[in-house]
């Protein structure tokens, strides 16, 4: 499987909202973007039963809940809420009973929705209570930092990590809105706001590369958080997952490109202790990886695992593996990927000009041992 996509326009000024759609037929779903929407509301019109039910966590609680409740309070909701332990490591089966016990607790039917507000972690965990709550139950995805506005709340990837593996227990459940008040980031930390660059520059990578060009171009200005480089980065990451989760709900084939870096990535954290790394972190390592395999089997040239390298760590990624994980560990780890098929693993690799890759089961396994060697055994592969 080989796929490129269109390059992206050049950002312009913007402080307006907009809509992406995500066409699913029956289950498709506007993303809105923009400041101030969860505050004015309008997304509630989305929620048809009269119940509902806002799962948040212990930071972002403080900071959003009552905002979240009073746009729905003011559309004449009977609202419950339910705050839970921040952390991957809450990402969990015992914080998933915790949200059922929950949602039964409060009497939710099968009329009420769901609202997740929060970053990945809580968008995760709501999506897949409301997919086996009573059979499915309608859930809003609120994405609260740039990881979850950039990828996590669209596409109905919903999941609680295993002590063995990321995202092993799930399913593929669609919510019926999501809405990106880029306001919101304004209290996001630096540290978690560089991780959600990590999904933009992943977009690029596989698919866009007039978005990659923009993003080199504009690497100081996402750093600092300038509002319409920001907005840019999020509408295009959201067109770019939107088309490929269109072209293939169930990652049946071109979905897996969005697993550019993950299959290292999440060795990473499972291997770290979820937690220890940000899931971008993990995933910066894990592209860099993949990169760096692509080289040596010949699909790309240097002057592009440079680019992509370069672009990770002016977004002040890291891009080498922990110092205490051996190949063995990776190899251990990755051998539970979700996207091996009959025992064969099967990858990301970049391949060819800026903008293509490949899923593929077809490499020479020499290659994978020599990338899993150079970043255990020293710092980074390219210095
Ligand atoms: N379903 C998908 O397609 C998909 C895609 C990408 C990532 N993920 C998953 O998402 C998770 C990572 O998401 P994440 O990076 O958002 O992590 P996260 O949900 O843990 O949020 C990061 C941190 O920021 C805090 N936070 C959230 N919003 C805030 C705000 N506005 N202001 C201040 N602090 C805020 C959180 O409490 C947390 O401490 C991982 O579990 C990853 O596997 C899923
Ligand atoms: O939406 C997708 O498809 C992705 O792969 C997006 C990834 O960024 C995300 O981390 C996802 O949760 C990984 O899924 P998994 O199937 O590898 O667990
Ligand atoms: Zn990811």
């Amino acid at each position: 499987l080989v796929v490129s996509g269109p390059s992206s326009a050049r950002a312009e000024k913007r402080t307006a909202s907009l809509t992406v759609p995500v066409e699913l037929g029956e289950r498709g779903y506007p993303i809105y973007i923009g400041p101030g929407l969860l505050e004015a509301g309008a997304w509630c019109s989305h929620i048809s039963g009269r119940r509902v039910g806002v799962v948040t966590n212990e930071v972002v609680g403080p900071l959003y809940l009552s905002a979240c409740v009073a746009a729905l309070e003011g559309a004449g909701k009977e609202v419950v809420s339910l705050v839970l332990p921040d952390g991957e490591e809450h990402k969990s089966m015992k914080q998933l009973e915790r949200t059922l016990d929950f949602a039964l607790e409060s009497k939710l039917d099968r009329a009420s929705c769901l609202v997740a507000l929060g970053g990945g972690v809580i968008g995760d965990l709501v999506g897949f209570a409301a997919a086996v709550y009573q059979r499915g139950v309608d859930f809003v995805q609120i994405p609260t930092t740039l990881m979850a506005m950039v990828d996590s709340s669209v596409g109905g990837k919903t999941a609680v990590n295993h002590p063995r593996g990321k995202n092993m227990i799930g399913a593929f459940y669609q919510p019926i809105c999501v809405v990106a008040d880029v306001s919101l980031l304004d209290t996001l930390p630096d540290r978690e706001f560089n991780s959600g660059l990590s999904e933009v520059i992943k977009y690029g990578l596989i698919r866009d590369a007039g978005f990659f060009e923009w993003q080199e171009a504009n690497v100081g200005a996402l750093v600092a958080r300038d509002p319409s480089a920001v907005a840019h980065a999020v509408e295009q990451s959201c067109r770019n997952k939107a088309a490929v989760v269109a072209e293939d709900e169930r990652e049946a084939g071109v979905r897996a490109t969005l697993n550019l870096g993950h299959t290292f990535g999440h060795a990473v954290e499972t291997c770290s202790g979820y937690g220890t790394y940000l899931h971008g972190e993990a995933v910066a390592i894990g592209t860099a990886m993949a990169a760096d395999m692509s080289r040596r089997l010949g699909w790309i040239d240097e002057a592009l695992e440079r680019r992509a390298v370069d672009l990770l760590r002016a977004a002040r990624l890291p891009t080498s593996a922990p110092r205490k994980m051996t190949p063995a560990d990776f190899l251990d780890i990755m051998a539970h990927d979700k996207k091996v098929k009959d025992g064969q693993l099967r990858l990301i690799l970049l391949k060819g000009e800026l903008g293509s890759c490949v899923f593929t089961p077809d490499f020479d396994t020499a290659k994978l041992q020599e990338t899993l060697h150079a970043f255990t055994t020293t710092t980074a592969a390219l210095e």
